[in-house]
């Protein structure tokens, strides 16, 4: 832990990130108690104070219509805007008066990451950054080489213990969730292997579109927006070897990532939603891809031969944050399978849902009512926000530990170098992605690769 901040400066604070998930995240904190300082937006955009108080009042009701006026005051009074433009000194000039007697600023960069450099070099040479801690949104550069520059910019600017890559993923309750599942049920561990899972899907399923985000979206696509990140961070975490204390946690997920082989266009599945390339800021003729599908393999004694199937993409059928576990079918000629078609009965399967709907089910065979030794597929499904009510979102919690200085839910800069090695062959290929339909399942053809065409969500 650090020194607590005492005050928090939003890049960007005009953007989407800013007004879906931190303007809300402020609210909560404030609710909770947890805010208690001044938060100064910086953006190109000239908005006066006013329209900032404005636009958070809407964010929250977006998520809270039955606004805490009591909270919402406290957070509107500690809001004021600096605007200017990020390459200009005198952004950092004015920003450095506003800040005068604060010790312990976050400076959270809420930009695209073409901004970073100017935001990092504006705030190295206002003095600002002698003091303050710096968050860094994904993805980090746009590929390894890009990545290490703009990770060497931010060294020579900020201490390495000042600077905190985010990935909102890792502070996900369902995503951090996936340890307590593996390692605090003594059920799992034994079967949690090639011996007895055949394979392992994670699906990043959006129902909307670039929603107004296509010029940040276009150069980046589902490799870089979340398959690099999100996807990765997750299959790391269904991948590690158990960590022996919660302080190795790091070192086992740097280690799954370095055991995953770098990805193959072979393998792999591009799509782009028709309608796409009409969006205002997608570039004529765009090649960017808004879906993706891969096998991925992990070359450890543990998971040598087990695919697992990644996939994400935007405008599809469901949101869905999912990981399903498949298990080998029984071996065994006792009971044959209702619904497997073909002697056997299927095998188990453990669905997680890792998203707003959080939860798991369970596909168990029981018997099938009647003389014959036939089993059949039952689900049993676990909402856990009936079970523990509801919890914080990732970006309250991520705030929190960025004002507090905790930073072992941020991403450790190892882990960015292994994401960047395993995505490099997808990046920028040559061929145009496959059309599909928005509000579909994306391109057919990713059925080769394993990925469950018609996913059944069986959410409670
Ligand atoms: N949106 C989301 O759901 C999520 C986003 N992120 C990450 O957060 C960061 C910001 O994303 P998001 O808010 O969606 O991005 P936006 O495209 O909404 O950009 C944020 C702000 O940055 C400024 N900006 C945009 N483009 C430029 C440019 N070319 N040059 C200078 N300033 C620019 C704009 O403010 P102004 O012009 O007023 O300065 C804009 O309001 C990205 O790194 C993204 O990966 C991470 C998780 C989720
Ligand atoms: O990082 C990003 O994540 C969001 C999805 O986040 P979630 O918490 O709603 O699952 C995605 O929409 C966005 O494109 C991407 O930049």
């Amino acid at each position: 832990m650090g020194t607590r901040a005492d005050t928090v400066v939003i890049f960007g604070i005009t953007g989407d990130l800013a007004f879906k998930k931190l303007l809300p995240a402020l609210y909560h904190l404030a609710l909770r108690g947890g805010l208690g300082v001044p938060v100064v937006g910086v953006a190109r955009s000239r908005w006066e104070d006013g329209r900032l108080v404005a636009t958070a009042r809407k964010a929250v009701e977006e998520v809270r219509p039955d606004v805490d006026e009591p909270a919402f005051e406290e957070l509107a009074g500690r809001l004021s805007m600096v605007s200017g433009d990020y390459a200009d000194e005198g952004l950092y000039r004015r920003l450095a008066e506003r800040l005068e007697g604060a010790e312990h600023p976050v400076f959270y960069l809420a930009v695209p990451p073409a901004v970073f450099g100017d935001a990092v070099d504006g705030l190295r040479a206002a003095g600002l950054a002698d003091r303050g801690r710096v968050v860094v949104e994904k993805p980090f550069g746009y590929d390894a080489s890009s990545s290490r520059a703009l990770d060497d910019k931010l060294r020579s600017a900020f201490p390495a213990e000042r600077i905190l890559r985010m990935d909102h993923y890792l502070g996900k309750e369902p995503v951090e969730g996936l340890l307590a599942l593996r390692f605090a049920n003594a059920f799992f561990e034994p079967m949690w292997n090639r011996e007895h899972i055949a394979k392992v899907e994670i699906t990043l399923a959006e129902k909307f579109g670039t929603q107004g985000r296509a010029g940040f979206y276009d150069a980046a696509g589902a490799v870089r927006d979340v398959l690099q990140n999100h996807a990765l961070q997750i299959a790391a975490l269904i991948a590690m070897e158990p960590p022996a204390t919660a302080e190795q946690v790091q070192e086992a997920r740097v280690d799954a990532l370095r055991h995953m082989r770098p990805l193959s266009l072979d393998t792999t599945v591009r799509g782009q939603y028709l309608g796409y390339q009409d969006e205002p800021g997608v570039a004529p003729g765009s090649t960017t891809e808004t879906y993706v599908a891969t096998r991925l393999s992990v070359d450890t004694a543990r998971w040598r031969g087990v695919p697992f199937v990644l996939r994400a993409g935007k405008n599809l059928r469901e949101n869905a944050t999912d990981v399903v576990i498949g298990l080998r079918r029984p071996t065994g000629a006792l009971f044959a399978g209702a619904d497997s078609g073909s002697g056997s009965p299927e095998g188990n399967q453990l669905h997680l849902r890792l998203g707003r709907d959080d939860g798991l089910t369970f596909s168990l065979q029981v018997k099938s009512p009647g003389p014959d030794a036939v089993s059949r597929t039952v689900r049993v499904p676990l909402d856990l926000e009936t079970v523990l009510g509801p919890r914080q979102e990732a970006y309250e919690r991520l705030l929190d530990d960025a004002m507090r200085g905790r930073s072992d839910r941020f991403v450790d800069p190892r882990v960015i170098e292994e994401q960047w090695r395993i995505v490099g062959p997808l990046l920028d290929p040559e061929q145009a992605p496959l059309p599909y339909e928005p509000g579909g399942w994306g391109p057919a053809e990713a059925e080769r690769l394993g990925v469950d065409a018609h996913p059944e969500r069986s959410a409670p």
